[in-house]
């Protein structure tokens, strides 16, 4: 499937969530300085490159159960989905201790009860809670094919794995075509949207079945040696 998603309903989405998401960019602005984040931290940039492309994932997000952030930085997406969707637990993970003491910091200035901030590697974390998440994304965190062997492990049966990516996406997913099912996975489902004259991707799989045991193999060897070669 190849769609185009709408960018009134992204509109509507921060109308209705401004004030907290402008609160998440004064919080990261005040990082600026002591922790890195994100790449730029002026407002205007903040908001629009990285709340709104941020947003474009809301509408594909599942109607219940927990969702995972992996390699979560500053909170993008994960933040921003738990401002969106206080219906729904939400897990933001990353390996880098201060990005996990600030995302403390910013989860208590927006007052957000949906929120566990988890400190590990994606291949560590995924050995206590396997298969127990409803859908587990990223964004800019590896290329396609190392992410798949970090996101589809959290993924339950009829979840989905989802990444952000930019043109250059058909690069990484075509060497993965027809061995997702390695990892439990369909082909990807490719939602697509223009930011600031850009184009940009949302990628999602479907878990179809279990994840073999040996994935996620050993910290470090999803980069070291690929899964589908
Ligand atoms: C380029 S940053 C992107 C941050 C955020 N998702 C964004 O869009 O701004 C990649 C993040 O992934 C984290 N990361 C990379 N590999 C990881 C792994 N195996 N487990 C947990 N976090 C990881 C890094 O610490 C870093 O914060």
């Amino acid at each position: 499937m190849f769609q185009h998603l709408n960018e009134n309903i992204v509109a509507e989405i921060a109308e209705h969530n401004r004030k907290a998401l402008e609160t998440y960019i004064d919080g990261l602005v005040s990082f600026s300085g002591r922790v890195r984040l994100t790449g730029p931290q002026d407002r205007e940039t903040l908001w629009s490159e990285h709340i709104l492309d941020c947003l474009y994932s809301v509408p594909l997000l599942p109607q219940e159960g927990d969702i995972i952030d992996v390699g979560t930085g500053g909170g993008l997406p994960g933040m921003v989905w738990a401002i969106c969707r206080p219906d729904l637990h939400i897990t933001l993970l990353d390996s880098v201790k201060k990005k996990c003491v600030a995302l403390e910091e910013l989860s208590g200035l927006l007052h957000l009860k949906n929120v566990t901030i988890i400190c590990s590697r994606a291949e560590e974390f995924a050995l206590s809670r396997r298969e127990t998440f409803s859908l587990a994304g990223a964004r800019a965190v590896k290329g396609a094919g190392v992410l798949l062997e970090y996101l589809s492990p959290f993924v339950a049966q009829g979840g989905k794995a989802l990444a952000f990516k930019g043109p250059l996406y058909k690069e990484e997913i075509e060497p993965l075509a027809g061995q997702e099912y390695r990892l439990g996975l369909s082909a990807p489902d490719i939602f697509y949207y223009s930011l600031n004259g850009k184009e940009h991707f949302l990628l999602t799989w479907q878990k179809k079945k279990p994840c073999p045991k040996e994935f996620p193999r050993k910290t470090g060897m999803a980069e070291k040696k690929f899964w589908w070669r």
